[in-house]
């Protein structure tokens, strides 16, 4: 997949001195949904507002399908959609009107079958003359959508999109974005919910303190970092452990009850066989196991963890 977005060496510094980013560098494939994971203050909404253009680097240099965003900035802008994080559209216009009005901005001629089609795409067009105000909150951040769609961009940035969404309307969400990728739309969404980046991103870039700390598929990054538990519960309480197994590093649970293996997923030998074995020898029986895999929120919580 080619970049449609490429950050080379970017740093943003606020008149107050403050160091927002530190040499930022960042490809966006294209036809990919990726996920910009950070805390608060991390400088995800001062990245995205350098790639769409609103805010000015002091370092280095933004390619928008290869248009320079401050030099070519008509050309790059025109190929992107920016959904904000605040709603804000006019209360007493009617949907089609002001989802119309958005595409005017960008000096595009009027294409009613493109508006028609974004408000079919977000389940909108039964809405399409209601005035906004009238409008749900799930059915408003649609609205914002169709907005950044007008003008038939193709690269869709979505700041919290879920943001004190119930879970419903969230689950709704992540369809309508799928729903654009399958498009063809390039979609990048800042998030604090790691939940949303696990079920929607193809890949994960992680910022923290104005720095991208990681950068990976996603499912290899659930792969190579992420870490398999074992628990067996054993059939008697144990009080400790013979020295035959100290080599596992097992830890014993509840008590004695309990006994937990933690193994890597990416190494060729769990050791999962042996383990078990080597339990029989020592007369170690357990009633149930399960295993269960380490999430993103603890990946995540360890790379942004102040030290
Ligand atoms: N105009 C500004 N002048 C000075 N500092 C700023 C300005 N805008 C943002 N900052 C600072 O830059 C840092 C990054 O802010 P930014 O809004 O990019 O973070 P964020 O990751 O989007 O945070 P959040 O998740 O809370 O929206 C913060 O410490 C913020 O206080």
């Amino acid at each position: 997949m080619s970049s449609i977005i490429s950050v080379a060496n970017l740093s943003k510094t606020y008149g107050s001195g403050f160091k927002a980013l530190k040499n930022v560098n960042l490809d966006i494939k294209r036809g990919e949904i990726f996920a910009l994971l950070g805390p608060n203050g991390a400088g995800k909404t001062t990245l995205i507002s350098i790639i769409c253009g609103i805010a000015n680097p002091s370092e280095g240099k933004v390619l928008v399908g290869g248009e320079n965003i401050q030099s070519s900035y008509r050309k790059a802008r025109s190929l992107i959609g920016l959904v904000p994080q605040e709603l804000h559209t006019d209360a007493f216009e009617s949907v089609w009107a002001t989802v119309s009005f958005s595409r005017g901005l960008f000096g595009k001629p009027k294409n009613p079958d493109h508006i028609e089609k974004v408000l079919k795409d977000l389940s909108l067009w039964d809405k399409k003359d209601n005035k906004i105000i009238t409008l749900s909150g799930g059915m408003k951040r649609r609205v914002m959508i169709a907005k950044a769609l007008s003008h038939e961009p193709q690269i869709l940035f979505l700041d919290e999109p879920t943001a004190g969404v119930d879970v419903e309307l969230r689950k709704g969400m992540w369809e309508v974005v799928r729903g654009l990728q399958q498009s063809g739309v390039t979609i990048i969404l800042t998030t604090h919910y790691i939940e949303e980046a696990e079920e929607m991103a193809d890949r994960i870039g992680i910022i923290n303190k104005g720095e991208i700390v990681l950068i990976e598929d996603k499912a290899s990054l659930m792969q190579k970092l992420g870490k398999k538990r074992l628990t067996l519960h054993l059939q008697g309480k144990l009080d400790a452990l013979p020295e035959s197994l100290n080599h596992y590093e097992l830890e014993l649970c509840d008590n004695g009850a309990t006994l937990v293996y933690d193994y890597d997923t990416k190494g060729e030998r769990t050791g999962i066989t042996s383990l078990l074995s080597d339990l029989r020898n020592a007369n170690i029986r357990f009633n149930d196991l399960d295993t269960t895999q380490s999430s993103l929120e603890d990946i995540f919580v360890d790379l942004v963890r102040t030290p």
